[in-house]
């Protein structure tokens, strides 16, 4: 499981350290990592020798890292040119820097657009200009320089520098993953001692890039340590959530999920969401809702179990309420009953506005960002779209802190969040996922891991996670199933979701090849 903190929870657990006399080796530690991501990243796009870096330097510790890496770079006969963002610039890491031949530049009244024509004619630009010391966002000539180096290297993607960021990108706030001003955004992230908070989630995670984390030896991986503030289930916990199949077990003991999504004018989402729940693995599916769309799931499905009845008379172990169920009282109905019912249910779409003030974490609430934008608004707390994508952890925690729900956040990163405060990012998807009919699979698969998870007690304690944020991490185990079966569908094209269920399976299939 990767773990994140914010900024203040690392600097804490660094204090012991620094008293102990260690500041300046775990400056080394931290400044070999970047160094050994640039290099990487450079040997992937033509090698070392000839080519050049420029070290954007701040004047605190982030500016010294970036400096020492730059040294190692230089070194190797790379070009380096380190532009100091402040009058005091960290005075050994610059000894160091300029003796391996670097060149230094100072940011002036005058000097800006010449100076980030540089930057744009890099091979490689290090963003060392803030770290966990930032109070808030860029601002004054730093704030204009980044600008524009922004105007002329273009968008990531379109440009020539590659821009690996030191400790995070400088900008972001790396607690919540908020950007106020402006930024450069990465192609790779170093970052020290463990993941920041604000690189999992949101703009601070599309900021990011791709996330290194260098272990410097801060302890926060052990006992001790205080509760991250966000946890990134990795393939190894969703197997270790998952209910395998036991000897002596039965369809009912499997579990039973009742769906009651789609109507007359949306059947296909209950389509989606039974093939979906289906190739999770699960004991039985009971449908309810209109015949035709009964008989619609049982010509695709037949193994689905499907009636007109009410959520008293069919047995589940959980429930998946509201894909497609729209303008349909009589689902309406099956939705409050679900939610009511005390077991585990999946929230999606049009159940959401049958969520009644205060619930349990056992309801999963699944909105996208402009259904968490309805739902707040009618619980008095008006938000835009904007805010809840800028920052998705804070709003999914008070959503789920004012509900009593678990919540998750679909988009770019799915965010769940536990009432009891345990948050989950997960970065497994892929924007192909972004297509009609998508979030009903997604529901689908867990509701399918809700009922297998309602009979099996140890399912939190396995995945080592606190029990009350068990159906959270049900939640995010979901969307790794959900984003990785769609990363698996993309490789052989535009993601159609009705192919999706044969590679639900097949992740399905990697989690069982993870030993017990
Ligand atoms: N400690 C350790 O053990 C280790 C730490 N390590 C590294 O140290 C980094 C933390 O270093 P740090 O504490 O020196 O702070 P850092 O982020 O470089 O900048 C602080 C200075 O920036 C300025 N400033 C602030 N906000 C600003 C803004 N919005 N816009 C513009 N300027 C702003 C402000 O200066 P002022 O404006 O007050 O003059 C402030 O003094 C950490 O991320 C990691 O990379 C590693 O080496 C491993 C070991
Ligand atoms: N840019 C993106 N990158 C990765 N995944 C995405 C992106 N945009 C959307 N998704 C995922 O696609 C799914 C879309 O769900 P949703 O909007 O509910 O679709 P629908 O209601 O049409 O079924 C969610 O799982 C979401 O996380
Ligand atoms: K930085």
């Amino acid at each position: 499981m990767l773990q994140a903190f914010t900024a203040g929870q690392v600097r804490s657990a660094e204090e012991p350290l620094l008293a102990a006399g260690q500041g300046a080796a775990l400056m080394q530690k931290a400044a070999h990592g970047l160094f050994a991501v640039a290099a990487g990243m450079l040997r992937d796009s033509g090698g070392l020798y000839g080519r050049t870096v420029v070290v954007l330097a701040g004047g605190g510790n982030n500016g010294g890292d970036a400096l020492y890496a730059a040294a190692r770079l230089a070194r190797r006969g790379m070009g380096a040119t380190a532009i100091a963002l402040s009058e005091r610039i960290h005075p050994d890491a610059l000894a160091v820097f300029t003796a391996a031949g670097g060149r230094l530049e100072r940011l002036t009244a005058d000097n800006t657009d010449a100076l980030a024509a540089r930057c744009a004619a890099a091979d490689l630009i290090i963003d060392g200009v803030l770290g966990t010391g930032a109070s808030g966002a860029l601002r004054g000539p730093v704030a204009n320089l980044i600008d524009a180096v922004n105007a002329k290297a273009g968008p990531r993607g379109d440009r020539r520098p590659q821009v690996l960021a030191c400790d995070g990108p400088s900008g972001v706030d790396l607690d919540s993953g908020r950007i106020e001003g402006p930024v450069l955004r990465a192609d790779a992230t170093a970052t020290f001692g463990a993941a920041k908070a604000g690189l999992l989630t949101g703009a601070g995670a599309l900021a990011a890039g791709e996330l290194n984390v260098i272990d410097i030896g801060l302890g926060l991986s052990n006992g001790a340590a205080p509760a991250p503030a966000i946890r990134r289930l990795e393939l190894a916990d969703a197997a270790a959530l998952y209910r395998r199949p036991r000897t002596a077990d039965h369809k009912y003991t499997r579990g039973v999920l009742g769906i009651a999504a789609g109507s007359e004018q949306y059947p296909g989402a209950a389509v989606l969401a039974t093939g979906a729940a289906l190739a999770t693995g699960i004991g039985m599916v009971r449908y309810l809702g209109p015949r035709s769309v009964g008989a619609l799931i049982n010509s695709v499905h037949p193994e689905a179990v499907c009636s007109t009845g009410g959520v008293a008379e069919a047995r589940s172990q959980a429930w998946l309420v509201g894909p497609g169920a729209v303008g349909d009282p009589e689902q309406a109905r099956r939705a409050r009953d679900a939610i009511t019912s005390g077991l585990p249910v999946v929230v999606d779409a049009g159940a959401l506005a049958e969520v009644p003030r205060t619930v349990g974490p056992q309801v999963i609430l699944t909105p996208h960002a402009g259904e968490l934008v309805a739902f707040l608004g009618g619980r008095g707390r008006p938000v835009t779209r904007d805010a809840i994508e800028a920052s998705p952890a804070e709003y999914a925690l008070e959503t789920a802190r004012l509900t009593g729900a678990t919540v998750l956040l679909k988009g770019y990163t799915t965010v769940t969040a536990a009432p009891s405060g345990e948050v989950f990012s997960q970065a497994d998807a892929t924007p192909w996922l972004a297509t009609a009919g998508s979030g009903d699979t997604l529901a689908g698969i867990l509701g399918a891991l809700a009922a297998a998870a309602a009979g099996d007690g140890p399912a939190a304690a396995r995945a080592g996670v606190p029990e009350g944020a068990k159906w959270a991490a049900v939640a995010a185990a979901a969307a790794l199933i959900h984003g990785r079966a769609g990363q698996r569908a993309a490789r052989r094209g535009p993601v159609i979701v009705s192919d999706l269920p044969g590679e639900i399976g097949a992740v399905v299939a990697g989690l069982l090849a993870v030993p017990d």
